[in-house]
């Protein structure tokens, strides 16, 4: 089967700087990858990358066996990347629901759909961008990206900064999003211990190269590469 994602030697960064060195990796249709490393590795910038933001230096990008390597931020979107930012960039000044609605693209995930994942957004529809909490904006980004029905969501660090119990309720919908609802998925996350069990897969960057590839579960059980590229203790929970 054509994989969902497949990048080959990619090699990207700002400007002439390179930050990515090489990353080489697949996702199947429907599996979620964790992709984690210490500050400053590069997974930020891999994830802007296939979103199309970075320079691109060498290597390619394929969405569902298609070359996206030199598409348009907005030609990447459409070509179902469906991309959720470290800074949420949701508009302000709309209500919950014209941000939906404002680039939404036909499928499957429909105002409804979003809904029923999200009832606090139903709740909150007639609300403006600014006058949500951190969580419920996180949980914008999130529905706003599912309603332009992409075939990859990538979500930048959806937990930083919010309080441990809107982090589960986020979590537990992600969880029904790809899981339950079979969306391919790259997920950021400082957490491992968090985002390991919700997880197919889990690749760990280090100064922008791979350094681990392997299944969440193997990595879970792993505390020796847990130590040495997460500084993720025994027994603490991360
Ligand atoms: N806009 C930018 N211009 C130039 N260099 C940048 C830019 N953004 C990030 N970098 C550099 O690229 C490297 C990788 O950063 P990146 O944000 O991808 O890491 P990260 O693994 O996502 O870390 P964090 O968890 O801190 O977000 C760092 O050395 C950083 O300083």
């Amino acid at each position: 089967m054509t994989p969902v994602l497949a990048t080959e030697n990619l090699v990207a960064g700002y400007g002439e700087a390179s930050v990515l060195a090489g990353i080489s990796l697949t996702i199947e249709e429907g599996r979620t990858l964790a992709l984690l490393g210490r500050n400053g590795t590069g997974k930020t910038t891999f994830v802007n990358t296939l979103a199309g933001v970075t320079t691109h230096h060498a290597g390619s990008i394929h969405l569902m066996g298609r070359d996206v390597t030199k598409l348009r931020p907005d030609r990447r979107a459409a070509a179902g990347i469906g991309w959720v930012p470290q800074e949420r960039n949701i508009f302000k000044s709309l209500t919950v629901e014209e941000n939906m609605t404002a680039i939404a693209r036909p499928g499957v995930w429909t105002l409804e759909r979003v809904y029923s994942m999200f009832p606090r957004l139903k709740e909150r529809r007639k609300n403006l961008g600014n006058q949500l909490s951190g969580g419920e904006q996180q949980m914008l980004a999130v529905g706003r990206a599912l309603m332009v029905n992409p075939k990859l969501l990538l979500l930048d660090e959806p937990t930083e900064g919010l309080a441990p119990i809107i982090v589960d309720e986020l979590l537990a919908a992600i969880q029904r999003i790809t899981q339950g609802e079979g969306m391919s998925a790259i997920i950021i996350e400082q957490k491992a211990r968090k985002v390991l069990p919700l997880t197919d897969d889990a690749v760990i960057l280090d100064r922008g190269a791979v350094v681990f590839q392997g299944t969440s579960a193997q990595l879970l059980a792993d505390e020796a590469i847990l130590g040495q590229h997460l500084g993720v203790e025994k027994g603490v929970r991360h």
